[in-house]
């Protein structure tokens, strides 16, 4: 069984080429984690959501604490055989979806307390529950319990919460059990205040973990000054080690998150978008139940391998969304997480080339070209 590490492979300027070694296999960076809610990728199986070429999924803990529980899960063998996914799985620590779902709950310096949003029951949640939480499901990577505040905020706030959740960050790594290939990311805080977020990264790197998140980012601040955070952020961060930016984001996101030396992303856009009949394309997006997809009997991207472009057209994708039959998020889910999958095999594979620049502008005119 092979240690948890990352290991660079090819690097242009401050983005990274890599492959993360994981008690569950090893997986290329820049990667694209696709979101599990409830212990599924929502409209797929997880034999298609190997076939798009995911590498990691995410589980959520939040979700799975509720319902069946995490001591169920636990006695069914874990969230990899509950789910039929043999690759890595990393686990949000549950205390953003708290916060995310506006659940009736009480923040304190030792945890937060808040009402199910399924039945109304009483939970609580601290640092040493969500990592036992995350141990119980079998997470490969278990994240730090902390707090994300809502952006604007004051100043003040987003220190007072930053250093709560480096105290939180602290407890969660006394309660993590240890184990070969499995590892445990810290998750730096501090808004868009620099001087705060240097303060996160300091305080994490002391206690030390396998990876780390940048946390706090994608909350309203809007696209400018989350890549101003990351460029203020990111060069104070460990360079042998993962980083991953939370809840990010659009392809035009992840494009400029690895050039600023990101590896691991997760989103629930392109799951999201694809149940709402969004397609996500090199030539930008689509809405699909606009009529003048009625006839066009184009597949959605020319160059994709999913089941919507092999064997179907916009025309049908259109007409199944009209109907509103279960086939249309369906096969959209599946083009637009195929479509992120071959978005950061092409980046990733630009940078081993030493030709992330031109890919990139390449990349950044099809977008804007919007055309249908
Ligand atoms: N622990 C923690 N998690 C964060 C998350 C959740 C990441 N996805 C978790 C999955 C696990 C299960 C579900 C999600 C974030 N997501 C976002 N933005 C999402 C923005 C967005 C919202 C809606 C649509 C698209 C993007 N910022 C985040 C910041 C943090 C953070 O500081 N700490
Ligand atoms: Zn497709």
């Amino acid at each position: 069984m092979s240690a948890f590490r990352w290991v660079c492979e090819s690097t242009e300027g401050r983005a990274r080429a890599g492959f993360l070694h994981t008690a569950h296999g090893v997986v290329p960076t820049p990667t694209f984690m696709p979101v599990g809610t409830v212990g599924t990728v929502k409209a797929m199986t997880m034999d298609a959501v190997r076939s798009t070429g995911a590498g990691i999924v995410l589980g959520n803990t939040y979700h799975l604490m509720l319902r069946p529980g995490a001591e169920k899960v636990r006695a069914l063998g874990g969230l990899h055989r509950f789910m039929d996914w043999k690759g890595p799985i990393l686990t949000d620590s549950g205390g953003f979806q708290v916060m995310s779902l506006g659940a009736l709950r009480k923040l304190d310096q030792d945890g937060v307390t808040f009402a199910s949003h399924i039945d109304g029951s009483k939970h609580r949640l601290t640092p040493e529950r969500s990592t036992d939480i995350q141990h119980a499901l079998d997470a490969t990577i278990t994240m730090c319990f902390d707090e994300c505040p809502a952006l604007p905020a004051p100043v003040e706030a987003i220190e007072a919460s930053m250093r709560l959740s480096m105290r939180w960050a602290a407890r969660s790594r006394e309660a993590f059990a240890r184990r070969e290939g499995y590892g445990q990311f810290g998750i730096v805080q501090g808004g868009t205040e620099l001087g705060l977020r240097a303060e996160s990264v300091r305080a994490l790197t002391d206690i030390g973990f396998e990876g780390y998140a940048v946390g706090g980012l994608a909350v309203g601040e809007g696209q400018a000054l989350m890549f101003a955070t990351l460029d203020g952020t990111v060069p104070l961060m460990p360079e042998g080690a993962p980083r991953y930016l939370m809840g990010v984001g659009t392809p035009d996101d992840l494009l400029g998150a690895v050039e600023r030396g990101i590896d691991m992303f997760d989103c629930v856009m392109p799951t999201r978008a694809g149940r709402t009949a969004r397609a996500y394309t090199e030539r930008g997006t689509l809405n699909l139940r606009n009529a003048r997809h009625a006839l066009d009997t184009r597949p959605l991207s020319p160059d994709c391998d999913c089941l919507a472009c092999t064997r179907h057209d916009r025309a049908y994708l259109h007409h199944l969304f009209r109907a509103n039959e279960m086939l249309g998020p369906m096969l959209l889910t599946w083009h637009n997480l195929a479509y992120y999958q071959r978005l950061m095999r092409g980046i990733r594979a630009a940078i081993v080339a030493g030709d992330l620049a031109g890919h990139a502008g390449r990349l950044r005119a099809g977008w804007a070209s919007d055309d249908w």
